[in-house]
């Protein structure tokens, strides 16, 4: 009779199991439902020893599952230009997210007066200052200033369309640069990180026509 009681609160478990959204809850309740089976398969007039065998082998790679789920969700330290870059420019992703991302760009610098973006040119990249500033030209008209955490070439990166302006360095300029195709075959593999740049290029351009 317990045995019963015990089946019917693991189907319970499976029930709850696959109302949850969060992955990890999902996981961690399947595998306590299915540990509830066992004494009922068990206790069986013949043990039902093939269904404790799948039920072990659900458990074995929910718990598998699990582990590296929660790995991969411990809280990691970022270093001083991650944490800066993180309350800044990309605080839409996740520490762990922001890293990956980060190790995608290459390191560039340029001295004062270089060429950073020319306009009318097919840029196919994504450009973040970290240190220093550029001068954005048109017409040889100055339209704006550019300061370390704003994003250089996203109007391109963004539309697909040529550069809009030129982009000189005012000052020696420490940048970050993010080829197009390497962020397309990133959003392919995790469109949670397409969300989240294209919030903090939304965010970017919102800060720099408000300057
Ligand atoms: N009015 C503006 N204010 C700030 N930045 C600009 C402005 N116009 C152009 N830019 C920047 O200059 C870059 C030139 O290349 P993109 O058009 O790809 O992206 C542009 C922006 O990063």
């Amino acid at each position: 009779m317990h045995t019963v009681a015990l089946f019917f609160f693991a189907n319970v478990l499976f029930c709850l199991a696959y109302m949850v959204r969060d992955m990890a809850y999902l996981r961690a309740i399947t595998i306590l439902a299915a540990c509830s089976t066992l004494p009922y398969f068990y206790l069986q007039a013949v043990p039902l020893y093939s269904a404790m065998g799948w039920q072990v082998a659900f458990i074995v790679i929910n718990s598998f599952n699990l582990t590296v789920l929660l790995l991969h969700r411990r809280p990691i330290k970022l270093d001083q230009l991650e944490q800066w870059l993180h309350e800044t420019t990309l605080r839409f992703l996740k520490p762990r997210k922001m890293r990956r991302l980060l190790r995608l760009a290459k390191t560039h610098d340029i001295n004062k007066g270089e060429v950073l973006i020319e306009k009318d040119q097919e840029l196919n990249a994504l450009l973040l200052i970290l240190s220093g500033r550029a001068r954005v030209e048109a017409n040889r008209q100055q339209r704006a200033m550019l300061y370390p955490g704003d994003f250089v070439g996203e109007m391109s990166f963004i539309s697909r369309k040529p550069t809009s302006a030129d982009v000189i360095a005012e000052e020696p300029l420490r940048y970050l640069v993010w080829q197009a195709e390497t962020l397309e075959q990133l959003y392919v593999r995790d469109p949670e990180m397409k969300d989240a740049l294209q919030s903090a290029i939304g965010m970017d351009m919102a800060n720099k026509l408000a300057r």
